[in-house]
């Protein structure tokens, strides 16, 4: 993220002062003091849909690091850590895992990035995990790239991704499509009333759907002059 310092200080000794702070972080008793601002684009859209294929196209044209809070949490089982059980029956049951873990697997991913520019994929997936994550980490995406799709054409890509995940099956896949209309879509809406949203038709095939994509991210004046 930029330039990270980290300080230790004294509990009663908190003051610090910075002339630019955009994000603070407190872990245990060090703030961590990211000394530039952070530019996050939020992925959103069902299950399906094609937000992990077209994150690797723009982390390829225009530098970002993707972070997939799916796979953070993929990652956080294979480690063997301690919450591995209680993530591993969520993701089985297609259920939110709380905010608070994915928050901190996030914030890790970033500092450790080295990079000011985050696509945030499949995260936040409820308006609780949306106010905690701009609570704690006071940032706010500059826009959502909305993937819009139908159930019918997520589901068979989703059948045929074959990557042997637990809950790549019909069963799963109902349960999380119900979560994301009835949990994920609200972020969407919340973002939308911001002037946020930037809506893709994700049904198309993936070179069609990467062309709205760079659209999306190209500035107004390079598009003007290419
Ligand atoms: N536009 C597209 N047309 C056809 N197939 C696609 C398209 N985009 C992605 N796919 C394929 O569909 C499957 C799902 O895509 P992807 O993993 O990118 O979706 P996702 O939105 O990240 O899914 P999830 O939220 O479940 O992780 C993959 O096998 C991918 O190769
Ligand atoms: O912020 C998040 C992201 C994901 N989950 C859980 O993981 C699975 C798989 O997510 P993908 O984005 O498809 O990789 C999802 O169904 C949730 O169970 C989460 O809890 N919070």
């Amino acid at each position: 993220m930029g330039t990270v310092v980290e300080t230790p200080v004294k509990e009663a000794d908190a003051t610090v002062t910075v002339k630019k702070p955009t994000v603070v972080f407190v872990l245990g008793k060090h703030f961590v003091l990211a000394l530039s601002s952070v530019f996050v684009v939020i992925l959103s859209g069902g299950p399906g849909s094609g937000k992990g294929t077209q994150c690797a196209n723009i982390v390829e044209h225009f530098g970002y690091t993707h972070l997939s809070a799916g796979d953070l949490l993929r990652a956080e089982i294979k480690s063997g850590s301690e919450n591995g059980t209680m993530i591993q029956n969520m993701i089985k049951e297609g259920k939110i895992v709380p905010s608070e873990v994915t928050i901190k697997l996030l914030q890790k991913a970033m500092e450790e990035s080295g990079n000011d520019k985050f696509l945030i994929d499949g995260f936040p997936r409820n308006e609780e995990n949306r106010a905690a994550f701009e609570a704690v980490t006071k940032i706010e995406p500059e826009f959502v790239l909305f993937f819009d799709c139908s159930e019918e054409e997520m589901e068979r890509r989703i059948l045929n991704r074959n990557q042997g995940r637990e809950d790549d099956n019909v069963e799963t896949i109902r349960k999380r499509f119900k979560v994301f209309l009835e949990s994920s879509l609200p972020v969407v809406q919340y973002y939308e009333a911001k002037g946020k949203v930037r809506k893709i038709d994700a049904a198309k095939p993936v070179a069609e759907v990467f062309d709205a994509v760079k659209a999306v991210f190209t500035p107004k004046d390079e598009k003007a002059a290419a």
